[in-house]
């Protein structure tokens, strides 16, 4: 049986004034994704996950979550119950210890022993704080309080979680750290959604990414679909001896678009048009006019440059 996408927008806006926000999405994200929304300050990100969590009436157009659309003022506590949302700006109680915390929000679901305190066990390990469950607030990092709203707003087993910019202003450890217990979430079923101003923060783990650009969702594809889409791919050689006479060599070569020397790496980022038999081509020959090359293989374009190519500037 298929599922109906776990998000789906029509047409949907938000006016604020005169200003429009949000203009005309449509989004589809299916079960088991992480949809990553990228775009610049105030390309309207926020306000689209505001109206996803039901946080925001839309102006014009419609939000189904999981198949059931929401209806204009009429709060449907059966959606909402489905919805995980972390804000950008979502205030923790420094006086507060850990599970107290939690144990505050997991009442407001409802939740009563022993299940509440089963429940606030298994968030905790999760985000990986069990031994932080007697600390205060106030002695967590910045990382280890994200994670802490992170498990406030799973507590109620949502389906979808919403997350905005939730890893902004962390440290690379800390992001790493979040985007894994993330990668732990999908695992387990839930279907993410996530916005950044940062490519980076987004590449490495997302299923699938969006571009919002001043109100409109401007891009929207698998990340696998936007990486074939680009038809070159990208080689890197190198030699144990000087690598000008190899970049020469390079240059002359029928699918050789660009060679880049990266010399802190001592290596050739080169862009190849050709299939991979014209790869396997071009290493025999490489090897045959007896350039010692210690290293061959082919590499990823970063979706940056993929990006930059497709004439989208502002990604970061
Ligand atoms: N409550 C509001 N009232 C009036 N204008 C608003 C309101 N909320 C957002 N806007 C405007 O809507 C536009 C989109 O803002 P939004 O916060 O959604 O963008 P964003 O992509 O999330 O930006 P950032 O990356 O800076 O968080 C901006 O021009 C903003 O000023």
């Amino acid at each position: 049986m298929t599922h109906p996408p776990v998000i789906a927008t029509q047409q949907l806006t938000k006016q604020f004034g005169d200003s429009i926000a949000v203009n005309q999405v449509d989004l589809q994200v299916q079960q088991g994704e992480i949809y990553g929304l990228i775009g610049p300050n105030g390309a309207g990100k926020t306000t689209l996950i505001r109206m996803l969590a039901t946080a925001e009436e839309p102006t014009l157009g419609s939000i189904a979550i999981a198949g059931q659309t929401l209806i204009q003022n009429q709060p449907n506590p059966d959606i909402k119950r489905r919805i995980g949302f972390l804000p950008d700006d979502f205030p923790l109680y420094d006086d507060l210890l850990v599970w107290d915390y939690l144990e505050y929000f997991a009442r407001l679901y409802y939740l009563q022993e022993p299940d509440l305190s089963n429940r606030l066990k298994e968030v905790l390990a999760l985000v990986d704080l069990d031994n932080k469950r007697h600390s205060p607030i106030s002695t967590l990092s910045r990382g280890m309080k994200q994670r802490l709203s992170l498990a406030r707003t799973i507590i109620h087993k949502p389906t979808l979680l919403l997350l905005d910019e939730p890893v902004s202003g962390l440290d690379p450890v800390a992001r790493v750290q979040f985007r894994q217990t993330l990668k732990t979430l999908q695992q387990q079923g839930l279907t993410i959604f996530i916005s950044s101003h940062i490519l980076s923060d987004l590449e490495d783990f997302c299923t699938s990414i969006g571009i919002m650009q001043m109100g409109q969702l401007v891009e929207s594809s698998e990340l696998r679909a936007l990486y074939n889409r680009d038809q070159t791919q990208q080689l890197i050689i190198s030699t144990v001896t000087d690598l000008a006479p190899v970049e020469t060599f390079l240059q002359d070569h029928a699918f050789v678009h660009e060679c880049k020397v990266l010399p802190d790496k001592h290596q050739i980022a080169v862009t190849f048009s050709g299939t991979d038999d014209d790869i396997v081509a071009l290493l025999r020959s490489l090897i045959s006019h007896n350039f010692p090359i210690i290293d061959f293989h082919r590499t990823q374009e970063s979706l940056e440059d993929i990006f930059i190519k497709m004439g989208y500037r502002q990604t970061s």
